[in-house]
């Protein structure tokens, strides 16, 4: 049986080497042009051909998505919401990702640990699934066409159910996966249709797997590939971003699996007998090269498997393309590092027994040792010597950036191309800052922001700044949609050499009376959207940066910044998927967040943010930040933070946004009041704020200014 090619990957970045498809949708969308599907066409056959260039044997498809795989498995298997069915095909995708004026989007939230983003589906007792799509057939066909035979790749049944949610309406506790009986003939219906088409392989990515199960869910998984198993062609299953564990033998039936040996380890071996074993060993979470020594693992596999197959750890979605486009970065980092492109040639020499051994690697480390337990003084002293900020009831406030205009861009664009010098380019930073106040004093807003004008983005902007860290010009990665971000590569021993943010925030502080709250990205935060460094613990590097930040906590202080925002909307995403994980992460990232706030006096308001936290799952360890306001996604995830067991105990300030920003509608004011009057039901005013559920900077002025003066009203109407 041994008929799959030598070496895979399991997916490939999507968004294109130039951001193709970032440009394609956005054109799209502002209706200024119609190349999407062209574009769309052309970045799938430069995948398929390139991949075949470099040598790669098991070339993958339908990993291209126009927005998010997941909501393409939902349009695949008509799990549609009845309200988007009467719009045509292309605005109704578009709809439940992104919203219209009139319709809310679906939810959207983070994949498993990375920074990826999804939309959840929302399925209920009789959502009638039916295949209602031929994408998978239809691009297998068109690789096919061009000469390249591919192996289709589904998201798996189990895992699209378990990241789907009960719609809303739905009986108590009724929940997707009892829906799996009448889904599995849709999937079959779809391995059918590829084996029909010519494929020999389906891969099924299952990372659910790698969380923990409950016996009913483990039965769950093997009825459905006990089935699946039958339907046509072979199964490969992925189940990656960790160890399939007892999940893997209820998978016996399958014919091929693919382990993550990154971040898992070997399994029990006698389980693979027979199968076709994909050995992730090129890790798709990390810029770094692989060794050859990674054959070693390859070599434990082969006396037991039918075949062994050399492979990424899971999806390249989540690295850059090519590491070739770095002229800027020095050498002696480049030669260290792999992306997409140099990963596929790791995985085809290392199926040549050809990988040669990487450089010597990092300076040495000194790690991070604080044993300090850092604390502030009791919320209640720390409130009392607040006051002074002369506040009212439910105040407003914004949760940092306001919208980057093109102009900021091509002005950033033009400093690095060296067209515009340092001193016209912050002219027109502290411009813009002088703007984005006056107009919070128009609208009326109480804690006021300088709006991040000089950042390019809130992680890579403090890398720029940080010693140790590397950025890129063109290592992008997919956020959700159209956005992405380039994470910076934390290579060496963090530190800050000069005061980062002091000058954007007096600036802003001296062109107003109000308080202007400055603004720093959180260590976790700052490690979760960077590549990070191997050679020391994950929670030395956050140590490390936590340090670091909280000398940047005394400086703004110093200079008179008397409410300081220290985001950590990552804190739930780095979130080990193993419960048993869970307890020792939470105890150092919360330690060094406190290490990073509480050099503050008891005067100084500490602000937090998160977003897209699933916040109730980590309300305890979000109580144990000690921040005296907390700012939380919540519009977009149907307010479930208000139902969080001990929510009404919460005994700091909290600001559970009251409206999605990551959609361009404009909220009404009855709408927002609506929101604020059900956050006061479960806490008391004199704890609650009212403020947006993130930053503003992918929306438009125009947007802003409507939503915001919306706010204004709405909170002013709930205080009276
Ligand atoms: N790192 C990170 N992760 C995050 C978030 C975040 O803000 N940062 N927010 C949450 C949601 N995720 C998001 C991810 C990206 C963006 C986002 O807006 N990204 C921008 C890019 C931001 C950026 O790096 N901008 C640069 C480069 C801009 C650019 O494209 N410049 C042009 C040239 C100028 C022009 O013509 O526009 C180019 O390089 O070609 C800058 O402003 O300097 C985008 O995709 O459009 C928003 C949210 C969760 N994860
Ligand atoms: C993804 S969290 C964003 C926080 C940041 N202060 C902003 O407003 O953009
Ligand atoms: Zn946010």
């Amino acid at each position: 049986m041994t008929d799959f090619p030598a070496s895979t990957v399991l997916g490939y970045p999507r968004i294109g080497p130039r951001r193709e498809l970032k440009r394609a949708l956005e054109s799209y969308w502002d209706g200024s042009s119609d190349r999407l599907q062209a574009t769309a066409a052309q970045l799938r056959a430069q995948t398929w051909l390139r991949l075949r260039e470099l040598g790669l044997a098991g070339i993958p498809s339908n990993t291209f998505s126009l927005y998010d795989h997941v909501l393409d498995t939902a349009v695949l298997v008509d799990a549609v919401p009845e309200r988007y069915r009467h719009l045509p095909e292309l605005d109704r995708y578009f709809a439940m990702a992104r919203g219209t004026q009139e319709l809310p989007p679906l939810r959207m939230t983070k994949w498993f640990d990375t920074n990826y983003h999804y939309l959840v589906p929302e399925i209920d007792a009789t959502s009638p699934f039916r295949l209602a799509s031929d994408k998978p057939a239809a691009e297998y066909r068109e690789a096919l066409a061009l000469g390249v035979d591919t192996r289709p790749v589904l998201l798996g049944p189990i895992t699209f159910l378990l990241l789907a949610q009960a719609a809303p309406g739905s009986p108590e506790g009724f929940t997707p996966l009892s829906r799996l009986d009448d889904l599995l003939p849709v999937y079959t219906a779809v391995l059918a249709e590829l084996a029909e088409a010519g494929a020999t392989w389906v891969q099924l990515d299952e990372p659910a797997l790698v969380t923990d199960l409950t016996p009913g869910q483990l039965a769950a998984v093997r009825r459905a590939y006990d089935q699946l198993a039958s339907a046509g062609p072979k199964i490969l299953v992925a189940g990656y971003f960790g160890d399939l564990g007892e999940a893997l033998p209820a998978l016996s039936a399958v014919h091929g699996i693919a382990l993550d040996l990154v971040r898992g380890g070997l399994p029990d071996l006698s389980l693979l007998r027979g199968k076709t074993v994909v050995a992730g060993v090129v890790s798709g979470r990390d810029v770094w090269r692989t060794s050859p020594d990674v054959l070693t693992l390859v070599d434990r596999l082969r006396p037991h498997a039918a075949e062994v197959v050399i492979g990424s750890s899971c999806p390249l979605l989540h690295v850059p393309y090519d590491v070739e486009q770095e002229t800027d970065l020095d050498p002696d980092l480049r030669d260290r590092l792999a992306f997409a492109e140099q990963k596929v040639r790791e995985i085809v020499a290392l199926s040549r027994g050809s990988l040669l051994a990487g450089p010597i690697s990092a300076p040495v480390p000194a790690g991070f040792g604080i044993t300090a337990t850092a604390t502030r003084s009791p919320y209640a002293i720390r409130a009392k010597a607040q006051a002074r900020l002369g506040l009212p009831p439910v105040p407003t406030t914004t949760i940092g950036s306001f919208p980057q205009t093109g102009d900021l861009r091509e002005a950033r664009a033009a400093l690095a191309a060296g067209t515009v010098d340092v001193a016209e380019y912050e002219t027109r930073v502290r411009a813009e800052i002088e703007h984005v106040i006056r107009l919070q004093e128009r609208l009326g807003l109480d804690v006021l922001v300088h709006g991040e004008p000089e950042r390019n983005d809130m992680v890579q902007y403090f890398a720029e700044h940080l010693d140790g860290c590397a950025v890129t010009r063109h290592g992008w990665v997919q956020s959700y949609g159209s956005r992405c971000t380039r994470p910076p590569i934390i290579h060496a021993d963090v530190k800050r050499a000069e005061p980062i943010t002091v000058r954007w925030a007096t600036h802003a502080q001296s062109l107003t009376d109000r308080p202007v709250k400055g603004m720093l990205t959180g260590p976790v935060t700052i490690v979760a959207w960077s590549f990070v460094r191997r050679d020391i613990p994950l929670r030395d590097v956050v140590w490390q940066l936590a340090d670091a930040l909280r000398g940047e906590v005394e400086d703004l202080e110093a200079a008179g910044i008397g409410i300081i925002q220290v985001d950590e909307p990552a804190l739930r995403e780095l979130l080990p998927l193993r419960q048993s994980a869970q307890p020792e992460y939470l105890e150092w990232s919360v330690g060094a967040y406190r290490w990073a706030t509480s050099g503050a006096s008891d005067a100084t308001q500490i602000h937090t943010h998160l977003c897209y936290s699933n916040a109730g799952e980590v309300l305890a360890a979000i109580d144990a930040l000690d921040a005296d306001v907390t700012t939380i996604e919540s519009a977009r995830s149907g307010g479930t933070l208000l139902t969080a067991p001990g929510i009404a105990d919460y005994s700091r300030g909290l600001g559970p946004g009251v409206y999605d920003i990551h959609s361009p509608r404009v909220p009404d004011v009855a709408e927002i009041e609506e929101h604020l009057r059900k956050i006061l039901r479960v806490l008391p005013a004199d704890r609650v704020w009212a403020n947006p559920d993130c930053g503003l900077k992918t929306r438009a002025y125009a947007q802003v200014e409507a939503a915001l003066a919306n706010l204004v009203a709405a909170a002013a109407r709930v205080r009276g």
